[in-house]
């Protein structure tokens, strides 16, 4: 009865509705139940035989199961499993539904990402359409703007050439009109002079007459007028003469007055020379203390006259603390420790009360060396005062005034005074060359005031061609140090330096239109230090003031890679120009010098030599 409860599961029995073998039973009459060998013996009329026997066999079993106690749990059972099975089947298919959601819910999710991804595509390439049109239409702007530029030139160059030309004509017009004028005039003047000539010799025993007659008359009056004079000349000098006489006579009767008349004439002579004397001297120590000389460019040293027009910046001046030497100021290891040792030195010097040293910087220009001088002077805790060169040379016979009064000033300073003469070369040349006189004496002047050690200023001169300069000041220098041109390293120092400064700083500051896009900004430096060779620290300064400009100039006002390398590209051709006209100008140099030295050889070898030379 196991199957009837399901428990094994396996197929049922049905072996007892099969009819049992043609050995076992005598059902074999009918032909039906006959042995095997009758089997191949079966006619046409099998086909509609019934075998009625397994439907007795099934008709007996159901009554067996009817009269079974257990019959109705048994159909219970049937009937729970046939329940048990539909209730599988339903879940079954709730389970394949669900799926068919889920895989519904997983294709919507995929498309919509599929289509957020499309969007992102389509919005990168708006955006990378929209960047592309707009370098286009600035690259189009720049393209007008040269082309603007080079027909302004053209035109201007144009302009300029009929302009000459007109002056020309003008000028070669006038010249011809002057010419004939002249000519003109000079034609007049003969003919009127023969026209004269010829009158004068017609009247010329009238005129005699005539002159002889006016001098007569002349002779008479001048006489006349001479004898009135001398009377009234000597009639009051009898009154005056006998005025004086009283006087005198009074005065010298009384020796009291005698006396002090003379010492109040003495006193008078001395309070007047006492008084010129010591307001000149007051003058000159005010002069030397207090006005800045006119030589001076630009100095740190702080006037009374300061204090009283800019007091905020006075006090702000006093307050400012002592920095390092070499911030903000970048250069090559060996000229760094160089310079580091010299403002140690000049530091302790000061704090000592030693004698300063003199110091020569010399090299390309815009390479710090004016910034290291200023640096030096605020680290030292001295006062700097900057001067140049070529205004000395422009001064003429002033000069000598000028750079004593220089040098009067600098010696009350009270902290000490960095000077700073820059473009050393405008003044100080070699005295044997052809210079003018006034040039000659003021190099004496310098020499005389600088020719011993002082504990009042330390003089820093700054030249670009220092063999140019005279041997006596050469002579004055304790130490030469050379500024050459950045190279790679402090290139992508100063890059990184100036682009913080000018873009970095106002940008986060935030004050400015000025904002910078999102790019690699230590790789874009370097590109710009590769590209930067042969510039100055002053033209990396001057490129990124330059791109600060371009920014503000610009429309959205934000600073990109693109405008970085771009400007620093136009940087490097500016300097290849700037280089090319150098060139051709110490070409015409060299040129001029090479013929001035064979001039000068060739006048020595032909010239026999001076027995005693002029000094
Ligand atoms: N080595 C440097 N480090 C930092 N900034 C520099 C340096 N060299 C030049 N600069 C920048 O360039 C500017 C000009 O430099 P500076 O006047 O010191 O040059 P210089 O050598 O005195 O030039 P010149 O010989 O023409 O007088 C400085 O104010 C600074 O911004």
């Amino acid at each position: 009865m196991s199957w009837l409860f399901g428990m094994n599961q396996r197929p049922q029995d049905f072996s007892q509705f099969v009819p049992p073998p043609a050995a076992a039973g005598g059902g074999g009459q009918d032909g039906s139940g006959g042995d095997g060998n009758d089997k191949g013996k079966s006619g046409p009329m099998d086909a509609y035989r019934f075998d009625s026997a397994a439907l007795e066999r099934a008709a007996k079993a159901a009554k067996d199961l009817e009269s079974s106690q257990y019959a109705k749990q048994a159909l219970d059972l049937t009937r729970m499993q046939e329940e048990t099975k539909q209730k599988e089947l339903i879940n079954t298919a709730k389970e394949m539904e669900l799926r068919i959601e889920g895989a519904k819910a997983e294709g919507k999710r995929i498309e919509q990402e599929e289509r957020r991804k499309t969007l992102q595509e389509q919005s990168k390439l708006d955006q990378q359409k929209s960047q592309y049109q707009d370098q286009l239409s600035r690259k189009r702007y720049e393209d007008q703007l040269a082309q603007q530029q080079r027909m302004n030139e053209d035109n201007l160059k144009k302009q300029e050439e009929s302009i000459s030309k007109q002056e020309a004509m003008r000028r070669s017009t006038i010249e011809h009109e002057l010419e004939q004028r002249h000519k003109y005039d000079m034609k007049r003047v003969e003919a009127e002079m023969g026209a004269k000539a010829r009158v004068d010799r017609d009247n010329q025993d009238l005129m005699l007459e005539q002159i002889r007659v006016r001098a007569a008359e002349d002779r008479e009056t001048m006489l006349k007028s001479l004898v009135e004079k001398r009377e009234t000349v000597l009639s009051s000098i009898k009154t005056a003469g006998a005025a004086i006489g009283t006087g005198v006579d009074a005065f010298l009767s009384e020796p009291a007055k005698i006396q002090a008349a003379v010492a109040g004439l003495v006193a008078l002579t001395a309070g007047y020379y006492a008084a010129k004397g010591s307001l000149a001297i007051m003058f000159r120590f005010v002069e030397a203390r207090l006005a800045k000389p006119s030589l001076v460019r630009e100095t740190s040293r702080i006037s009374p006259f300061d204090t009283l027009r800019h007091p905020v910046e006075t006090i702000k001046k006093i307050q400012k603390k002592p920095e390092d030497v070499l911030e903000g100021v970048v250069l090559n290891p060996k000229v760094e420790e160089r310079v580091r040792d010299i403002a140690i030195a000049t530091k302790n010097t000061k704090y000592n009360k030693g004698m300063y040293r003199n110091i020569l910087l010399h090299g390309p220009p815009g390479t710090g060396k004016t910034l290291f001088a200023k640096k030096l002077a605020m680290h030292s805790g001295m006062d700097y005062a900057i001067m140049t060169g070529g205004d000395i040379a422009l001064l003429g016979k002033e000069s000598v005034g000028a750079i004593h009064k220089v040098f009067d000033w600098a010696g009350t300073s009270r902290k000490g005074l960095v000077l700073f003469i820059d473009e050393a070369e405008g003044f100080l040349r070699k005295r044997h060359e052809n210079i003018s006189e006034e040039l000659r004496m003021a190099i004496s002047a310098f020499l005389y005031r600088t020719g011993t050690q002082t504990d009042k200023f330390m003089m820093v001169l700054a030249s670009n061609t220092p063999e140019v300069l005279d041997f006596a000041v050469v002579d004055r220098v304790h130490e030469p140090v050379e500024f050459p041109l950045p190279t790679m390293g402090e290139r992508e120092r100063l890059v990184r330096l100036y682009f913080e400064k000018y873009i970095l700083l106002p940008a986060s500051a935030g004050k400015r239109r000025l904002k910078v896009a999102d790019f690699d900004y230590s790789a874009a430096c370097s590109n710009v230090a590769k590209i930067t060779e042969g510039m100055s620290g002053r033209e990396i300064t001057n490129l990124a003031l330059d791109w600060q400009m371009t920014t503000y100039a610009s429309l959205e006002g934000v600073f990109t890679e693109a405008i970085m390398l771009r400007r620093a590209q136009a940087a490097v051709e500016h300097k290849k120009h700037k280089v090319s006209w150098r060139s051709a100008h110490e070409d015409k140099k060299s040129m001029f010098s090479a013929a001035v030295i064979a001039a000068v050889e060739e006048s020595a070898t032909t010239t026999p030599p001076n027995p005693q030379p002029t000094s």
